[in-house]
Protein backbone atom coordinates (compact mmCIF):
# COMPACT_ATOMS: atom_id res chain seq x y z
CA UNK A 1 0.00 0.00 0.00
CA UNK A 2 1.48 3.29 -0.90
CA UNK A 3 0.45 5.75 2.06
CA UNK A 4 1.50 8.93 0.26
CA UNK A 5 0.76 8.59 -3.79
CA UNK A 6 0.32 11.62 -5.40
CA UNK A 7 1.48 14.27 -2.21
CA UNK A 8 4.37 16.43 -2.35
CA UNK A 9 6.87 16.25 0.54
CA UNK A 10 9.47 18.39 1.62
CA UNK A 11 11.86 17.53 4.39
CA UNK A 12 14.77 19.87 5.78
CA UNK A 13 18.50 18.20 6.34
CA UNK A 14 17.86 15.40 4.21
CA UNK A 15 21.35 14.65 2.90
CA UNK A 16 21.86 12.07 5.51
CA UNK A 17 20.82 10.17 8.57
CA UNK A 18 17.15 10.41 9.68
CA UNK A 19 15.91 12.83 6.90
CA UNK A 20 17.52 11.00 3.98
CA UNK A 21 16.03 7.82 5.16
CA UNK A 22 12.46 9.48 5.75
CA UNK A 23 12.72 11.14 1.81
CA UNK A 24 13.40 7.67 0.69
CA UNK A 25 10.92 6.20 2.44
CA UNK A 26 8.28 9.10 1.85
CA UNK A 27 9.42 8.01 -2.24
CA UNK A 28 9.01 4.78 -1.72
CA UNK A 29 5.36 5.39 -0.60
CA UNK A 30 4.65 7.37 -4.06
CA UNK A 31 5.53 10.86 -3.20
CA UNK A 32 7.55 13.18 -4.44
CA UNK A 33 10.29 14.78 -2.64
CA UNK A 34 12.23 18.52 -1.85
CA UNK A 35 14.83 18.22 0.30
CA UNK A 36 16.69 20.82 1.75
CA UNK A 37 20.76 19.90 3.26
CA UNK A 38 23.91 22.91 4.47
CA UNK A 39 26.77 21.42 3.04
CA UNK A 40 27.03 17.69 1.34
CA UNK A 41 26.36 18.76 -2.21
CA UNK A 42 27.26 15.26 -3.29
CA UNK A 43 24.83 13.46 -0.65
CA UNK A 44 22.14 15.43 -1.81
CA UNK A 45 22.66 14.86 -5.21
CA UNK A 46 22.57 11.01 -4.12
CA UNK A 47 19.55 11.30 -2.22
CA UNK A 48 17.73 12.67 -5.18
CA UNK A 49 18.87 10.40 -7.88
CA UNK A 50 17.97 7.28 -5.44
CA UNK A 51 14.38 8.53 -5.31
CA UNK A 52 14.29 9.13 -9.10
CA UNK A 53 15.10 5.50 -9.10
CA UNK A 54 11.95 5.06 -7.24
CA UNK A 55 9.96 6.85 -10.42
CA UNK A 56 9.19 9.71 -8.33
CA UNK A 57 10.10 13.45 -8.77
CA UNK A 58 12.71 15.52 -6.27
CA UNK A 59 14.78 18.43 -5.91
CA UNK A 60 17.21 19.53 -3.64
CA UNK A 61 17.84 23.37 -2.57
CA UNK A 62 20.61 24.09 -0.78
CA UNK A 63 20.32 26.25 2.45
CA UNK A 64 21.07 27.12 6.23
CA UNK A 65 17.65 26.64 7.70
CA UNK A 66 18.65 29.15 11.10
CA UNK A 67 18.61 31.53 8.31
CA UNK A 68 14.70 33.04 7.87
CA UNK A 69 15.25 33.44 4.11
CA UNK A 70 15.63 29.83 3.71
CA UNK A 71 12.63 28.65 4.46
CA UNK A 72 11.03 30.96 2.33
CA UNK A 73 13.33 30.07 -0.58
CA UNK A 74 13.05 25.82 0.20
CA UNK A 75 8.89 26.20 0.21
CA UNK A 76 9.15 28.37 -3.20
CA UNK A 77 11.68 26.25 -5.14
CA UNK A 78 9.89 23.53 -4.10
CA UNK A 79 6.39 24.78 -5.35
CA UNK A 80 8.24 26.01 -8.42
CA UNK A 81 9.29 22.57 -9.19
CA UNK A 82 6.66 20.31 -7.70
CA UNK A 83 3.53 22.04 -7.77
CA UNK A 84 2.47 21.83 -4.03
CA UNK A 85 3.27 20.99 -0.63
CA UNK A 86 1.17 18.49 1.27
CA UNK A 87 3.63 17.45 3.70
CA UNK A 88 6.92 19.02 5.97
CA UNK A 89 8.91 17.64 7.51
CA UNK A 90 11.42 19.54 9.71
CA UNK A 91 14.30 17.34 10.54
CA UNK A 92 16.98 19.29 10.02
CA UNK A 93 19.12 19.57 13.40
CA UNK A 94 22.61 19.54 15.25
CA UNK A 95 23.86 18.53 18.66
CA UNK A 96 27.51 19.21 19.04
CA UNK A 97 28.29 17.71 22.60
CA UNK A 98 29.47 19.64 25.06
CA UNK A 99 29.82 20.37 29.04
CA UNK A 100 27.51 23.13 30.32
CA UNK A 101 30.25 24.85 32.49
CA UNK A 102 31.89 26.48 29.89
CA UNK A 103 29.44 26.15 26.86
CA UNK A 104 31.08 28.70 24.22
CA UNK A 105 28.10 31.18 23.51
CA UNK A 106 28.24 30.58 20.02
CA UNK A 107 27.61 26.89 20.38
CA UNK A 108 24.70 27.45 22.54
CA UNK A 109 23.03 29.95 20.16
CA UNK A 110 24.19 27.65 17.12
CA UNK A 111 22.68 25.09 18.19
CA UNK A 112 19.11 27.10 19.33
CA UNK A 113 19.02 28.79 16.12
CA UNK A 114 19.53 25.87 13.49
CA UNK A 115 17.49 23.09 15.74
CA UNK A 116 14.39 25.39 16.88
CA UNK A 117 14.05 29.02 15.51
CA UNK A 118 14.97 26.97 11.97
CA UNK A 119 11.72 24.62 13.04
CA UNK A 120 9.45 28.07 13.28
CA UNK A 121 10.67 29.51 10.56
CA UNK A 122 10.20 26.56 7.80
CA UNK A 123 7.26 25.15 9.74
CA UNK A 124 5.24 28.93 9.40
CA UNK A 125 6.72 29.04 6.11
CA UNK A 126 5.33 25.54 4.74
CA UNK A 127 1.71 26.19 7.00
CA UNK A 128 1.25 29.49 4.96
CA UNK A 129 2.01 27.32 1.81
CA UNK A 130 -0.49 24.37 2.87
CA UNK A 131 -3.22 27.35 4.35
CA UNK A 132 -3.19 29.43 0.68
CA UNK A 133 -3.93 25.50 -1.40
CA UNK A 134 -6.90 25.29 1.04
CA UNK A 135 -6.60 21.84 1.43
CA UNK A 136 -5.01 21.31 4.29
CA UNK A 137 -1.40 19.05 5.14
CA UNK A 138 0.68 17.54 7.64
CA UNK A 139 3.75 18.56 9.58
CA UNK A 140 5.98 16.54 11.06
CA UNK A 141 8.91 17.24 13.54
CA UNK A 142 12.02 15.21 14.48
CA UNK A 143 11.79 15.75 18.22
CA UNK A 144 13.36 13.58 20.31
CA UNK A 145 13.44 11.33 23.33
CA UNK A 146 15.73 14.31 24.26
CA UNK A 147 12.74 16.48 24.67
CA UNK A 148 11.79 14.32 27.99
CA UNK A 149 14.75 13.46 29.50
CA UNK A 150 18.71 14.90 29.81
CA UNK A 151 22.27 14.72 28.72
CA UNK A 152 25.26 15.97 30.54
CA UNK A 153 26.75 17.09 27.35
CA UNK A 154 23.74 18.08 25.88
CA UNK A 155 22.32 21.56 28.17
CA UNK A 156 22.01 23.79 24.85
CA UNK A 157 20.34 20.62 22.50
CA UNK A 158 17.44 19.24 25.15
CA UNK A 159 16.12 22.69 25.10
CA UNK A 160 15.51 22.80 21.76
CA UNK A 161 13.94 19.37 21.27
CA UNK A 162 11.38 20.30 24.23
CA UNK A 163 10.44 23.54 22.05
CA UNK A 164 10.03 21.54 18.83
CA UNK A 165 7.99 19.25 20.30
CA UNK A 166 5.87 22.15 22.19
CA UNK A 167 5.91 23.90 18.91
CA UNK A 168 4.25 21.02 17.05
CA UNK A 169 1.34 21.14 20.26
CA UNK A 170 0.72 24.70 19.65
CA UNK A 171 0.59 24.83 16.15
CA UNK A 172 -1.53 21.71 16.00
CA UNK A 173 -4.28 24.17 17.38
CA UNK A 174 -2.91 27.08 15.73
CA UNK A 175 -3.38 25.18 12.19
CA UNK A 176 -6.07 22.50 13.25
CA UNK A 177 -9.03 24.81 11.45
CA UNK A 178 -7.15 24.88 8.32
CA UNK A 179 -6.94 20.93 8.33
CA UNK A 180 -3.26 20.95 8.92
CA UNK A 181 -2.09 18.01 11.40
CA UNK A 182 1.51 19.01 13.48
CA UNK A 183 2.84 15.72 15.19
CA UNK A 184 6.53 14.86 16.18
CA UNK A 185 8.61 11.71 16.77
CA UNK A 186 10.71 11.07 19.07
CA UNK A 187 14.01 9.17 18.54
CA UNK A 188 15.75 7.16 21.09
CA UNK A 189 19.50 6.98 20.04
CA UNK A 190 19.59 6.47 15.82
CA UNK A 191 23.40 5.70 14.61
CA UNK A 192 24.87 8.95 12.19
CA UNK A 193 26.88 11.31 11.62
CA UNK A 194 25.56 13.28 14.72
CA UNK A 195 26.91 11.06 17.49
CA UNK A 196 29.85 9.04 15.34
CA UNK A 197 32.00 10.71 17.65
CA UNK A 198 30.32 10.64 20.78
CA UNK A 199 29.40 6.73 20.27
CA UNK A 200 32.71 5.99 18.80
CA UNK A 201 33.45 5.72 23.32
CA UNK A 202 32.80 1.44 23.27
CA UNK A 203 32.10 1.90 26.74
CA UNK A 204 28.86 4.61 26.18
CA UNK A 205 27.86 2.70 22.91
CA UNK A 206 27.52 -0.29 25.14
CA UNK A 207 25.51 1.84 28.39
CA UNK A 208 23.65 3.08 25.85
CA UNK A 209 22.45 -0.21 23.55
CA UNK A 210 22.32 -1.75 26.94
CA UNK A 211 19.06 -0.06 28.47
CA UNK A 212 17.03 -0.80 25.15
CA UNK A 213 14.31 -3.18 25.31
CA UNK A 214 14.43 -3.61 21.55
CA UNK A 215 18.07 -4.58 22.25
CA UNK A 216 20.12 -2.51 19.74
CA UNK A 217 20.45 1.09 19.26
CA UNK A 218 18.10 2.73 15.90
CA UNK A 219 18.62 2.96 12.34
CA UNK A 220 17.65 6.33 10.24
CA UNK A 221 15.19 3.75 8.63
CA UNK A 222 13.98 3.39 11.27
CA UNK A 223 11.96 6.38 11.56
CA UNK A 224 10.90 6.11 8.20
CA UNK A 225 7.86 4.52 8.63
CA UNK A 226 6.46 6.39 11.95
CA UNK A 227 6.96 9.51 9.91
CA UNK A 228 5.16 8.27 6.91
CA UNK A 229 2.80 6.71 8.67
CA UNK A 230 2.05 10.10 10.79
CA UNK A 231 2.35 12.13 6.95
CA UNK A 232 -0.22 9.74 5.70
CA UNK A 233 -4.22 9.75 5.71
CA UNK A 234 -3.90 6.77 7.94
CA UNK A 235 -3.29 9.41 10.92
CA UNK A 236 -5.72 11.52 9.78
CA UNK A 237 -7.21 11.94 13.05
CA UNK A 238 -4.21 12.21 14.99
CA UNK A 239 -2.44 16.16 16.17
CA UNK A 240 -1.02 17.49 18.49
CA UNK A 241 0.83 13.71 19.20
CA UNK A 242 4.61 12.69 19.95
CA UNK A 243 5.51 9.18 18.94
CA UNK A 244 8.51 8.01 20.72
CA UNK A 245 10.48 5.94 18.18
CA UNK A 246 13.34 4.64 20.61
CA UNK A 247 13.11 0.95 21.33
CA UNK A 248 12.02 1.36 24.74
CA UNK A 249 14.64 2.97 25.93
CA UNK A 250 11.89 5.46 27.57
CA UNK A 251 10.08 3.45 29.72
CA UNK A 252 13.70 1.26 30.69
CA UNK A 253 14.03 2.33 34.33
CA UNK A 254 14.83 -1.09 36.06
N1 LIG B 1 20.70 10.55 15.58
C1 LIG B 1 20.05 10.55 16.74
O1 LIG B 1 20.34 9.78 17.68
C2 LIG B 1 18.90 11.48 16.93
C3 LIG B 1 18.65 12.54 16.10
N2 LIG B 1 17.57 13.36 16.33
C4 LIG B 1 17.31 14.49 15.47
O2 LIG B 1 17.17 14.05 14.14
C5 LIG B 1 17.51 15.10 13.26
C6 LIG B 1 18.44 14.57 12.19
O3 LIG B 1 19.61 14.11 12.82
P1 LIG B 1 20.58 12.99 12.22
O4 LIG B 1 19.97 12.38 11.03
O5 LIG B 1 20.98 12.13 13.35
O6 LIG B 1 21.83 13.90 11.83
P2 LIG B 1 22.87 13.89 10.62
O7 LIG B 1 24.03 14.65 11.12
O8 LIG B 1 23.08 12.51 10.09
O9 LIG B 1 22.12 14.73 9.47
C7 LIG B 1 21.85 16.08 9.68
C8 LIG B 1 21.24 16.65 8.44
O10 LIG B 1 20.86 18.00 8.72
C9 LIG B 1 21.49 18.87 7.79
N3 LIG B 1 21.77 20.12 8.46
C10 LIG B 1 22.55 20.36 9.53
N4 LIG B 1 22.53 21.67 9.85
C11 LIG B 1 21.73 22.26 8.95
C12 LIG B 1 21.32 23.60 8.72
N5 LIG B 1 21.74 24.59 9.51
N6 LIG B 1 20.50 23.86 7.69
C13 LIG B 1 20.07 22.87 6.87
N7 LIG B 1 20.41 21.58 7.03
C14 LIG B 1 21.24 21.30 8.06
C15 LIG B 1 22.72 18.13 7.31
O11 LIG B 1 23.11 18.65 6.02
P3 LIG B 1 24.62 18.51 5.45
O12 LIG B 1 25.12 17.15 5.87
O13 LIG B 1 24.42 18.65 3.96
O14 LIG B 1 25.42 19.61 6.03
C16 LIG B 1 22.18 16.71 7.26
O15 LIG B 1 21.43 16.52 6.08
C17 LIG B 1 18.08 16.21 14.12
O16 LIG B 1 17.09 17.20 14.33
C18 LIG B 1 18.41 15.51 15.44
O17 LIG B 1 18.33 16.38 16.53
C19 LIG B 1 16.72 13.15 17.36
C20 LIG B 1 16.92 12.11 18.21
C21 LIG B 1 18.02 11.20 18.07
C1 LIG C 1 22.87 12.97 19.12
C2 LIG C 1 22.52 12.07 20.26
O1 LIG C 1 23.20 10.86 20.17
C3 LIG C 1 21.09 11.73 20.24
O2 LIG C 1 20.35 12.90 19.98
C4 LIG C 1 19.21 12.79 20.58
O3 LIG C 1 18.32 13.57 20.43
C5 LIG C 1 19.16 11.59 21.45
O4 LIG C 1 18.76 11.96 22.70
C6 LIG C 1 20.55 11.10 21.49
O5 LIG C 1 21.19 11.61 22.62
Amino acid sequence: MQLLEGKTVLITGASAGIGRAAAIGAARHGADVAINYLREDAAAASCVAEIEALGRRAIAVKGDVSDPATAADFVARAVDALGRVDVFVNNAGICPFHAFLDMPVETFERTMRVNLHGAYYMVQAAANQMVRQGQGGAIVAVSSISALVGGEFQTHYTPTKAGVHSLMQSAAIALGKHGIRCNSVLPGTILTEINRDDLADPAKRERMAARIPLGRLGEPDDLAGPIVFLASDLARYVTGAALLVDGGAFVNLQ
